[in-house]
């Protein structure tokens, strides 16, 4: 053999082969993804048809399309949102404007209901989870969409005067706090049913009676972002809120599945919702730069993935391309749905996303050289 075929036949087996199972892994994962995210509105509707799903944020955006589909399935559909936003040409909130909206989406529209709750207050949110039993029964879908997002850098997001509520407050208690309490106040009215005998004791499952496990939901998906793996410059208050909703889903997947509560996590790049609108206004220049990599898709697409997603039992899944590719070669303790073309798939993955981690760090660099030399 001569030395020139021996390097080829090296080159060969350690760069061609692992390149090649890393495209076959890739190309079998992005199949699989694909077909998972794959709306049919007739699944839904045999799923959703006749369950009751309570949406968190359903007044706007992702939460409302979200409602939007589940009328249309013929689910028994309860939103949520604060409501304190009045349209000053209707009159009506955004919260009554969707109510509306949605019945008329519904073959019954007395199956759609709206609350007005500030969910990061947790007392108001028991007793909204009480007066939902009473009305409409218990949720067995739980579809935790209320957030926001407003972008900037650090230091133009110091708390002002000391006072405490500012972005890394606030996105965490409307985007991390408002999702646990709903499901901590869904649990603790659970936790109100029936008198604990002993024989509970001995049937009952992370802390649930057999009664008790009967009220809690088969389904909660947690609305994260692509921005729940991964951060760059403007979006540490945002990142960090949404870091923590995947770390609080990722406990509560292993914690509930022995009740069969099944808890999935979405992770959408940008949609075109009235929330984007208000969070560009005070995104960095530089952050709506390096972003620009994920489409605007429509909340309605969202959703649909959405659903297609969670009923193909995927626990953390975005609809974005480049979000799957990021999932894929997150470290976490998140089940993998192919685990073999996953580990294959990944040092490629590793190879790209590291290259965009340098082009971004470079764009960054960049973008304040540019800004100094403009002046
Ligand atoms: C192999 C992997 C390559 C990785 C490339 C990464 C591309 C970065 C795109 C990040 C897009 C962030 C979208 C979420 C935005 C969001 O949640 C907020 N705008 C809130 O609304």
């Amino acid at each position: 053999m001569s030395f020139t075929s021996f390097l080829l036949a090296g080159g060969f087996a350690y760069v061609v082969n692992p390149l090649v199972l890393s495209l076959v892994g890739l190309g079998c994962v992005l199949a699989a993804w694909a077909a998972s995210g794959r709306f049919h509105p007739a699944t839904l509707r045999k799923h959703a048809n006749g369950r009751h799903v309570l949406v968190t944020g359903g007044s706007k955006g992702l939460g409302k399309a979200a409602a939007a589909e589940l009328a249309q399935a013929g689910a028994r559909v309860t939103i949520v949102a604060r409501g304190k936003d009045v349209d000053s040409a209707t009159g009506k909130s955004s919260l009554d404007a969707a109510l509306e909206e949605l019945r008329t989406l519904h073959s019954d529209p007395s199956f759609v209901r709206a609350y007005a709750v500030d969910l990061s207050d947790y007392p108001a949110v028991v007793s909204f989870v009480r007066s939902l039993r009473g009305a409409a029964g218990m949720p067995d879908w739980l579809v935790a969409a209320a957030g926001s997002a407003t972008p900037g850098y650090l230091a133009d997001q110091l708390p002002a005067d000391g006072k405490r509520e500012h972005a890394h407050d606030w996105l965490m208690s409307g985007n991390y706090t408002a999702s646990v309490n709903i499901v901590r106040a869904v649990v603790q009215v659970a936790k109100e049913t029936g008198a604990a005998t002993s024989a509970d004791a001995a049937l009952s499952v992370v802390g649930l009676t057999p009664e008790q496990q009967a009220l809690m939901p088969e389904r909660i998906v947690f609305v994260g972002s692509m921005l729940s793996l991964m951060s760059f410059v403007g979006y540490s208050a945002y990142s960090a809120s949404k870091y923590a909703l995947q770390g609080l889903a990722e406990g509560l997947r292993s914690e509930f599945k022995p009740l069969g509560t099944k808890v999935h996590v979405y992770l959408p790049g940008n949609m075109d919702t009235p929330g984007h609108v208000i969070e560009n206004s005070t995104k960095p220049k530089i952050t709506a730069e390096l972003e620009g990599a994920s489409t605007l898709v429509t909340p309605r697409d969202a959703a649909q993935f959405m659903f297609a997603s969670m009923l193909n039992d995927r626990y953390i899944f975005s609809n974005d391309l480049l979000g799957e590719l990021v999932r894929v070669s997150a470290s976490t303790s998140a089940p993998r749905p192919n685990p073999v073309f996953e580990i294959m798939a990944t040092p490629l993955i590793a190879i790209i996303f590291s290259a965009w981690v340098a082009f971004a760090d470079f764009s960054v660099a960049k973008y304040f050289r540019n800004k100094a030399a403009s002046i």
